[in-house]
């Protein structure tokens, strides 16, 4: 978020008044606004590790559960996504309604409009979302055709009222997107892929963290996904996102969520400390979609480039199939940083891409299908692509037969395949280095005036990536 708040001196105890009020425990925190991030949470006195400062009790949360009567049931018809709702339920939680006393302290703090509409790349013109690097632009077009199926959900059904706009949909949804929490539903099991929102882990699992409804009475034989597990933590919702380790972990159980210090360097946390939560392992492409903003170059860990772009156009149709019938076709990653480093891009236990089962292409599997060790593939290449990558382009490289056979049983690192690899690699990095140029030098004709956030947080991003190719260039030779 590119605003800067002015820090209202009573608008911190406010929101812990008002907080506390409602059942909240705030102990030795407050939102505080800081440059460039909005609001966040800062460190009113010195803190140890295993302090819990922060508890939001069930009966403040907003998800599927709290939801009016007649929201309900477009959540039961299953044809809006619970984000979709929640953005409903907040488009109709105005002054003029019943339920406006109890959420207006939190929701007078919320992003403006414009500062959503210009850090989020969905309320972009297509002019400044086609330079997006290629995958913020595939990111993007999946939250675009979700949320065009909430709001034809919405719309079709009647139940915002005429007056509301898609333009003032797509504000609340994307408040909703940039800040619910997932928590585990007791009666269904949802997979450990990625969520891409700020993740609590459950302490306990419990059936009666619902407010009032049941869920077995509302969606019977249906468990929802993972990713309709969603929850708005109001206070909660307020701390920023850090890929070092956070300083912060919220958990979920029975009674709400609790925000506990984590304190990664072992010492005190001390006042005036911002305090960040981890939203997951995200590349930086990631966070600008989702999220609306990028960590400086250097502060990402989990940053990477997909090179899908300069990949596939390489195998011809045959080809193609062979690598989709192996399970190797796309999401070929380039780590920011080389795996096998300290911090190497692997994360905690979030992938990017919530839809694929094959996100993880930084950590070579090292066994075949049938649970046999293979050898790991531990290459010059390997450090620069990932094993997917190195994978992939062997097919261009070697025998098919030989091929097949690597793949089941790993492929010897000292083969003589491994220049044309490497040659290969190289090649492929200079295509994205030329159009990386490129899309600096269009970035830098759009309209300092209509355009300035957009073209600083895109040339930014563009420079991350050409440097990022450029060590991975360097690397390979
Ligand atoms: C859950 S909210 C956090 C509170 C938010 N800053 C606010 O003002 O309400 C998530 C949003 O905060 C901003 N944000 C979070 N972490 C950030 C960071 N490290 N740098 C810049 N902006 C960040 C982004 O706009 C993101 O969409």
């Amino acid at each position: 978020m590119g605003q800067d708040i002015d820090t209202d001196p009573d608008l911190s105890a406010e929101l812990t008044e008002w907080a506390l009020s409602q059942g909240a425990t705030v102990d030795g925190i407050a939102a505080h606004a800081f440059p460039g991030k909005g609001l966040g949470i800062i460190v009113q006195r010195r803190l140890e590790a295993g302090d819990t400062i922060l508890k939001i009790p069930t009966s403040l949360l907003r998800t599927e559960s709290s939801l009016p009567d007649h929201l309900q049931s477009l959540a039961i018809a299953n044809e809006c996504s619970i984000n979709g709702l929640l953005a409903l339920d907040v488009c109709l939680d105005t002054d003029d309604s019943s339920a406006s006393s109890l959420y207006s302290p939190w929701r007078s703090t919320l992003p403006s409009f414009l500062d959503v509409k210009s850090s989020m790349p969905l309320f972009w013109t297509p002019e400044a979302q086609h330079l997006l690097p290629p995958p913020g632009q595939a990111l993007l077009r999946k939250q675009q055709s979700k949320l065009h199926r909430d709001w034809t959900a919405v719309s079709e059904r009647g139940v915002a009222g005429s007056s509301l706009t898609l333009e003032q949909y797509t504000y609340r949804w994307l408040l909703v997107s940039t800040r619910t929490f997932y928590y585990t539903p007791a009666e269904s099991s949802p997979s450990s892929k990625s969520r891409p929102r700020g993740k609590s882990k459950s302490k306990s699992k419990s059936k009666s963290h619902r407010r009032s409804k049941s869920n077995t009475a509302t969606h019977p034989g249906q468990p929802r996904q993972a990713d309709d597990c969603l929850a708005i933590v109001p206070f909660g919702d307020f701390f920023n996102h850090t890929a070092s380790p956070p300083t912060v972990k919220a958990t979920y159980s029975a009674s709400g969520y609790d925000f506990v210090v984590t304190s990664p360097h072992a010492g005190p946390v001390e006042k005036g400390t911002e305090l960040f939560i981890s939203y997951g392992s995200h590349s930086n492409d990631f966070l600008l979609v989702e999220y609306g903003f990028i960590l400086p170059e250097g502060h990402n860990a989990h940053d990477a480039l997909i090179l899908d772009e300069v990949v596939l156009p390489l195998f011809d149709p045959e080809q193609t199939a062979v690598l989709e019938a192996a399970g190797y076709l796309g999401n070929y990653v380039l780590a920011a940083i080389p795996s096998g480093s300290s911090n190497g891009g692997g994360g905690d236990d979030d992938d990017d891409d919530d839809d694929d089962d094959n996100a993880d292409g930084l950590n070579p599997p090292n066994e075949d299908q049938n649970g046999n060790e293979c050898v790991k593939d531990a290459e010059v290449e390997a450090e620069v692509v990932c094993y997917r990558t190195t994978t992939a382009l062997r097919l261009l490289c070697m025998p098919f037969r030989w091929w097949k056979r690597g793949l089941e049983c790993g492929f010897d690192e000292g083969d003589s395949f491994q220049g044309a690899v490497k040659e290969l690699i190289g090649k492929l990095l200079r295509t994205y280095i030329d159009m990386a140029g490129q899309k600096i030098q269009q970035v830098a004709k759009l309209d300092d005036g209509a355009y300035a956030d957009q073209k600083d947080v895109l040339t930014r991003r563009w420079a991350q990536i050409l440097a990022l190719l450029t060590a991975a260039s360097k690397r390979v030779r």
